[in-house]
């Protein structure tokens, strides 16, 4: 019998538990840590990577996607889709810089609700979307890499340069989190017969309970739109992980997940051919077959 897919994931968090460096990190709360990690998706058949060990919430993860891909950094039109998962991090900049002990609640409806606020306090800086879409380089260039990667793969299938990147060093310290998944790297295999495109990732640090779950999935979905647009079947998702990391209010949670075992991963499918890669939206993706384990709720670490 073929091992399920997720057991990989299983199999990362047990060698975390088990074998990982106890330590304390930026954040205060503390982790078992370890370096390096590697899992392999096979997405050819349809399989949408949702881990089924616990219910996870993709499309809040889908949708962070597609708006890492509009090139925004405001939380606002995250809210404005039910999306809370950033909120933390400006609410506590908020907090610090006023005094005011407002609720998450308060502050997500003054972001929505008063565009001034939005621009002044829902802001990340230059996080991914602006990496992605708008890089300025030291001459003042404004790099695309989306549409650059998205040209290259039309017309340099082969090429080894595939890649689009956040780690912008200069712009670190104008963002409210440095990036976590930095690198993607492209590939095509099949070329000339049926082209398929596989994607590898890069992260650097990762919350295994909370952050990876998402992660994965909304990789696959990204696979996903960019192969559509240019022609290709999907193939694989390799998903690489440089601090793989549990924070230790989520050992209980983590426990109870690996007493569970892996059920069928689901099927998605995109039911539009998006005029670009800026035309997604969440009512293309249908996923069928998701019936997971119960949800286990846990903290983020901020
Ligand atoms: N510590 C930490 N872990 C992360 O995974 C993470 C960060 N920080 N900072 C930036 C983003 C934000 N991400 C997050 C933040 C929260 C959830 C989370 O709480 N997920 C819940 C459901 C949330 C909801 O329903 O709104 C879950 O059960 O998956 C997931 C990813 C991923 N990233
Ligand atoms: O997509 C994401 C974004 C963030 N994370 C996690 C990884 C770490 O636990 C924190 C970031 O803290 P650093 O000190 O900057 O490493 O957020 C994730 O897993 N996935």
């Amino acid at each position: 019998m073929t091992r399920h897919p997720e057991s990989q994931y299983l199999g990362l968090l047990q060698r975390v538990l088990d074998s990982g460096d106890r330590r304390m990190d930026r954040t205060g709360v503390g982790t078992v840590s370890s370096l390096g990690a590697m899992m392999r998706f096979d997405l050819s058949e349809g399989d949408f990577p949702i881990f089924t060990t616990k219910r996870v919430y993709w499309k809040l993860a889908v949708k962070e996607m597609i708006w890492f891909l509009t090139g925004g950094t405001n939380i606002r039109p995250l809210l404005a889709e039910g999306v809370r998962i950033w909120t933390d991090w400006p609410l506590a900049a908020y907090r610090r810089a006023t005094g005011e002990e407002i609720s998450q609640l308060d502050f997500e409806q003054r972001v929505l609700g008063d565009e001034g606020f939005a621009m002044q306090w829902g802001d990340l800086g230059p996080v991914y979307g602006k990496q992605w879409r708008a890089w300025v380089a030291s001459d003042g260039t404004i790099h695309d890499q989306v549409a650059t990667l998205i040209n290259d793969l039309k017309v340099n299938p082969s090429s080894r340069r595939l890649i689009f990147h956040a780690w912008n060093v200069g712009e670190l310290p104008k963002m409210a989190l440095a990036p976590c998944h930095m690198v993607y790297q492209f590939h095509v295999s099949g070329i000339g017969s049926r082209p398929r495109l596989n994607l590898m990732v890069f992260q650097r640090s990762c919350d295994l309970f909370l952050g990876l779950p998402f992660n994965v999935c909304q990789q696959a979905a990204l696979l996903h739109m960019i192969a559509q647009q240019v022609d290709m079947e999907v193939g694989e998702l390799v998903w690489t992980g440089g601090d793989v990391h549990i924070y230790s209010n989520h050992f209980e949670q983590v426990r109870e997940q690996l007493s569970r075992d892996p059920r069928p991963f689901p099927k998605l499918s995109i039911s539009r051919r998006a005029s670009d890669i800026n035309d997604f939206t969440i009512g293309d993706f249908s996923v069928t077959g998701y019936e997971p384990h119960p949800p286990i709720a846990g903290d983020v670490a901020v």
